[in-house]
Order: C-alpha cells, then structure tokens, then sequence
C-alpha cells in the first residue's frame, strides 16, 4: 500500500495525542484512505525532553528545515501554537508543496486569508478543524452541511477553560484561581493563559465561525471583547439565585445588513440548553433560515478531542491526494457585509452597583434610568459594608448606547460605582 508521511510540529496536549491516534488508528485511516499514514519526523524546541515519547523510527528535531525539505513528507501538522514563528514556518511549508493541518486559532484568525491564498498558489490543501471548539466538527459542518442555508446567528460557548472556570466556581465554589489552575494542569488553557480568561481566545474562534457562517472577516479591533478575570464570586451566585448561569459567549448575527460580533459573560438562563454546558465542553449553535436552530456539542479542549479533529483534517487532504483534489480551499464563501449601528444591539443587562447606604440614592438612580429611558426588571439589594449597599439589578431590554450612558452618568456620582454589566440571552 503507498505510504504518506506525516511531518508533526508540537509535541505537547495535542501533539502527542496526535502522534497516539496516528499510530494507534493507522488501520481505520488505511482502510479509509486507502493509503499507509505515518509520522516521520517530530519538530520540538527541547529535544532532549521528547526523545524518549516517540515510538522507534521517528526522529525529534529542533530544526524545522528537517521537515521543509524532506520530499517524502507531504503532510505537516502544525500544534505548536502562536502566531510567530507559527506563520512563517507554514508559509515556508506551502512553499514547499506541503499540506498543512493546524490548530492555531491564533494564527488562522490572524492570518488565515493570506495562508490560504499561499496555500492555493501552490495547490496545497490548509485545514483547522481543531482550531475552533476543539473536538466539535463544527467547521466543516458548516461548509458543507449548511452550504446553501442563510446564516443568520451563531453563538456559543467556545472556551474549554473558562467555560471549565465558571463551571467550577458555580456548581463548587471554587476560587477563580483554584479553577485556572486545574485548567492549566488538565492542558485546557493555552501556555499562556491571558487569552482564554481574557476572552481573546473565543474572539479568534468567533472570527473563523463569522468568516464561515457569513463569508466576511470580522477584525478582532472591531469586535467588543470581555473576559472573565473580573467576575467575582457573589455574582456567579447571585446570577444563580435570578434563575441564570454566567457563560462566557461568543455571539456574531446578523443585524441590519451587518454582522455583529462579540465575546463577553453573559446570563443565560438555566433552562437554555447554553446554561446546561459544563467543564471544558463547548457547544455552538448556528441558526439558518432554512433549518432553523442547531446545536453541536462536545468537548472543546484537551489533547484527544483536539487530535480528533486534526485526524479529520489529514483525513481529507489523504482524500484529496489520492483524487487529485488538493488545493481547492477549506472554506470559499465569501461576501461583503455592511456596518451595524451599536444602537440596534439590544439586551437586557444584569447589573451590579456599590452606592452609598443612605436615603434617595435608589431615587437618583432611578431618576438616571429613566433619564435614558432604561427600565428594571429585577432588583435586589444587599448590605455590602456598614456604610455601602450592593444592588443587583435585571433590566428590561436596552442598547449599548444607552449602557454607555448609563456608565457615563455613573462615572459622575463618588456615591455609587457600577462593578459589572453583563448581558442577558
Ligand atoms: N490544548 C488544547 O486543548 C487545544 C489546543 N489547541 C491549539 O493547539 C496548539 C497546541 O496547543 P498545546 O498542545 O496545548 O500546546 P503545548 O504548549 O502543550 O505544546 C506546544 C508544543 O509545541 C512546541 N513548540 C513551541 N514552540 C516551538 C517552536 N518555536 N519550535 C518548535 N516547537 C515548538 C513545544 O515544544 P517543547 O515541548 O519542547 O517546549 C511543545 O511540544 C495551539 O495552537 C493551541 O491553541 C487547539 C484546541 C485545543
Ligand atoms: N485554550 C483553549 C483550547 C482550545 O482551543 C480552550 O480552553 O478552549
Ligand atoms: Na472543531
């Protein structure tokens, strides 16, 4: 049977379960492709670390032209992670006329146009299933499964670490860091973690789901991003006591003829099938015209589910060697759309104030609300310290300008401070 070589780069999470799943499923992969898969050549920043996790036969290297130019491998999979030097060591592999399968999110959100361009220049194929909700085959669904349906939303929860954070810290109580740490040690969150509790990491995924769901890239500097390092403890569980669970989404719809893009924690309520999402699981769902609502679930994070996705990925391009189909895109919807008015994007909010404990500072927050034309749904009060009070508050539906000018009257009065607005599904 012929054989295709595979180059691997990265030998961490997903790394080495790349490296298990190739060779310990090679019989299915065979029997599927029809082609003999296997992992030539390992590239690493410590080889001495690796040397001993590679079965016999297989090289550890430091030194990425070991893969560049070597004409046997015409696979690589790239799991190193970042953008730099992750971006040129994968346009100096097209270049070479190899077909490249990635997870970096980073880098396709950054970048993915122009690797792509590169990519067909050379008649190579470049896929990412993994490099968005993890083990969910969510993007090829959408190319394929909803090729002729209208998008119109797609939401969701697509951060195994955060997602695994907020989960800990509601249903066990745990301390923000406890549940980072855990995160980290189960190889959920990324080397640096900045990006997942910041919600960076779910905007770059909100970026490939947009470019897919609706043809168009959405810059990240347009997008409003917000993490979920801030959230405190008591309004995971006062969120609890309203009926609703704190999830940090990722939603881009459609509105007017714009798409609008965003990451933050939001209150979903309990009976949403988003609240039911637990630990590192992500689920997305997209909504077409035609179908209506759909839900994909599984796991987001971790070295397995990823490897999954990846073994997909060399899946097809082994498909498209052996037809002679190589090159041809992963994705080639593309379409303009136009801006959205921030005043269209409405949501209730959940708020959480500080304000002096003393007669009429209810009143003038009233007065402030009714100024903007905000109204509540839900209020609750507590003591916070002897002298101040904590206000929980559910508003009834209002735009991002009129939360704008909610902060900006606030920021004026020294007797009451706003400690978190989140929006409400
Ligand atoms: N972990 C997860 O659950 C998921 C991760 N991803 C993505 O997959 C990618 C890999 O993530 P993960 O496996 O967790 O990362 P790890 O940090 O566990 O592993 C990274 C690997 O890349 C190697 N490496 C890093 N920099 C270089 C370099 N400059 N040259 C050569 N080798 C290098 C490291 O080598 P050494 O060990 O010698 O330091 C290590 O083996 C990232 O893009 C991540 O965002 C996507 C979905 C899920
Ligand atoms: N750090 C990421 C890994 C998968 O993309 C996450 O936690 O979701
Ligand atoms: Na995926």
């Amino acid at each position: 049977m012929d054989e295709i070589k595979i180059g691997l780069v990265g030998l961490g999470t997903v790394g080495s379960s790349v490296l298990k799943m190739v060779t310990e499923n090679s019989d299915k992969v065979q029997n599927i492709t029809g082609r003999n898969l296997s992992i030539k050549t390992v590239v690493v920043k410590n080889v001495a670390k690796h040397q001993n996790e590679v079965p016999a036969g297989v090289t550890v290297t430091d030194d990425i032209d070991k893969i560049i130019n070597d004409p046997e491998i015409k696979i690589v999979v790239e799991v190193m992670g970042g953008v730099h030097p992750a971006k040129e060591v994968i346009t100096a592999l097209l270049n070479a006329k190899k077909h490249v399968v990635t997870a970096n999110k980073d880098l396709i959100a950054s970048a993915g146009e122009d690797l792509a361009t590169i990519a067909k220049q050379n008649h190579c194929d470049l896929m990412y299933e993994a490099s968005v909700a993890g083990g969910i085959p969510i993007l090829r669904t959408i190319v394929t499964s909803f090729a002729a349906d209208y998008i119109t939303e797609v939401k969701g929860i697509v951060n195994g670490t955060t997602n695994f954070i907020l989960t800990q810290m509601q249903r066990n109580h745990w301390s923000y860091d406890q549940a980072l740490m855990k995160a980290q040690e189960l190889g959920f969150a990324e080397s640096d973690p900045t990006n997942d509790v910041e919600g960076i990491d779910a905007a770059y995924k909100m970026v490939i789901l947009s470019q897919f769901s609706y043809g168009t890239h959405i810059k990240l500097s347009n997008m409003s991003v917000e993490g979920i390092s801030t959230i405190q403890q008591e309004d995971v569980q006062q969120a609890d006591a309203f009926g609703y669970t704190i999830k940090l989404l990722g939603i881009s719809r459609r509105i007017d003829d714009g798409v609008f893009t965003e990451v933050g924690p939001v209150l979903v309520p309990q009976d949403h099938p988003l609240a039911t999402i637990n630990n590192e699981n992500n689920a997305v769902m997209v909504t077409g015209e035609a179908v209506g609502e759909t839900l994909f679930y599984g796991p987001g994070a971790g070295g397995l589910p990823t490897a999954n996705s990846v073994l997909s990925d060399i899946v097809s391009v082994t498909k498209n060697i052996v037809l002679g189909t190589t090159g041809n895109g992963f994705n080639n919807y593309q379409s303009k759309v136009g801006k959205v008015d921030p005043n269209n994007v409405i949501y209730p909010y959940y708020l959480s104030l500080k304000m002096l404990d003393a007669p009429g500072q209810m009143l003038q927050f009233t007065q402030i609300m009714t100024q903007i034309g905000a109204s509540f749904s839900q209020i609750v009060q507590t003591k916070n310290d002897d002298q101040t009070a904590r206000v929980v508050i559910i508003t009834h539906e209002m735009s991002k300008k009129q939360l704008n000018d909610l902060k900006s009257h606030l920021s004026k009065i020294n007797t009451m401070s706003l400690l978190a607005a989140y929006k409400v599904l």
